[in-house]
């Protein structure tokens, strides 16, 4: 569905030169749903806007739903949904006739169009609300009318640039429960860019993780944890010299492990830790150390990306200054 093969985006901005999307090979089947998960600037919407036609790469190709995103830019358009982190509906119109005029504009008949924006505002829990117009709505209805924007022409696939930014937790849940359904119930295929880490690991299939313009993790969120961090098994002892010999027998017995103590504390971080704790109690307990607490916590993508940058996706987001951006013609193509 999704092919591209050295995919470049360059920006100069006052002379300089901003490598934004430096060479990424992508590859997504018919009916993935796939998350592209990384702090802000790492270049997850300029690769959306190359792969929707918005932004004509600087190098590389792409091949979206069977065709090349320059040279048959109107043959994608007319297979692709394609929601970005505005508002695409408009406001002074009423949802239904926004959804209405979005179909014809796609070369729907009026009946057809009319048909579909109904079956929409149905499946995204809309019927309250489409016959206001859309500026009244809250935050959470007016991203869904998005979608249905996104959707009205049927799209095999379908793009969503940050679809739950702005929405209170129960809004994003409901989003992605609508967005599990499209899945479910069309087989529609589906990218997303995200840097919400909960997003990406409870509802992608597949995450891909991106850094500075590159792919540097694919795989599905249990995979990338598995790979690339481990369990976190915090043993309490009730003295620190105790301690300080559990800290080194876990290391013997935990292959790969690293630990980290404070006071009677230890802290070891291992692959399979969870696994790995009954056997590590026993072989504490024939060494008769005392444990008074046991903790295992699974990692998060969190720890995958701090484990694969040296950063943590929460402090990246949070040191990158926002960039002005002159904004490519955001239409919903
Ligand atoms: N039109 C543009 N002109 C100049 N620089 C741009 C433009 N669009 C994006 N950039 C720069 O390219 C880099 C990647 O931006 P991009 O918006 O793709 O990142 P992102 O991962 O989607 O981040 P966010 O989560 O904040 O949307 C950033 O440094 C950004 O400032």
């Amino acid at each position: 569905m999704i092919h591209t093969s050295g995919l470049t985006k360059h920006f100069v901005v006052k002379k300089k030169t901003v490598e934004a999307v430096r060479g990424i090979d992508l590859h997504v089947e018919a009916g993935e749903l796939v998350a592209l998960l990384g702090p802000n600037g790492a270049g997850k919407s300029t690769t959306l806007r190359m792969l929707t036609t918005l932004l004509p790469p600087t190098s590389g190709s792409a091949r979206v739903a069977g065709f090349d995103v320059v040279a048959d830019q109107r043959e994608v358009r007319g297979r692709i949904g394609y929601i970005g982190q505005g508002n695409g509906a408009g406001h002074s119109q009423r949802g239904r006739d926004e959804l209405i005029s979005q179909g014809r504009a796609y070369g729907m008949s009026v009946a057809a169009a009319r048909a579909r924006a109904a079956e929409l505002i149905a499946s995204l829990d809309l019927e309250g609300v489409a016959d206001r117009v859309v500026s009244s709505l809250s935050g959470g209805q007016r991203r869904r009318l998005d979608i249905a924007m996104g959707l009205i022409h049927a799209p095999a696939l379908l793009f969503l640039d940050e679809p739950s930014t702005g929405l209170d937790p129960q809004n994003r849940a409901n989003l992605q429960e609508h967005i599990r359904e499209l899945r479910a119930g069309h087989g529609t295929t589906i990218v997303l860019t995200t840097h919400y880490l909960d997003e990406a690991d409870q509802l992608a299939e597949r995450v891909i993780v991106v850094d500075h313009g590159r792919v540097i993790a694919d795989a599905t969120p249990e995979r990338l944890k598995a790979d690339h961090a481990g369990d976190r098994v915090t043993l309490t002892f009730d003295h620190e010299a105790d301690a300080r010999r559990g800290e080194a027998r876990a290391l013997d017995i935990a292959a790969g492990a690293r630990a980290e103590r404070t006071g009677a504390r230890v802290v070891i971080e291992v692959p399979g830790g969870a696994q790995l704790t009954p056997k590590l109690l026993r072989s504490l307990d024939e060494a008769n150390l005392d444990v008074v607490g046991v903790e295992v916590v699974r990692p998060t993508l969190d720890d995958v990306f701090l484990n694969l940058t040296g950063r943590s996706l929460r402090e990246a987001d949070a040191a990158t200054p926002e960039t002005a951006t002159t904004t490519p013609q955001e239409s919903a193509a």
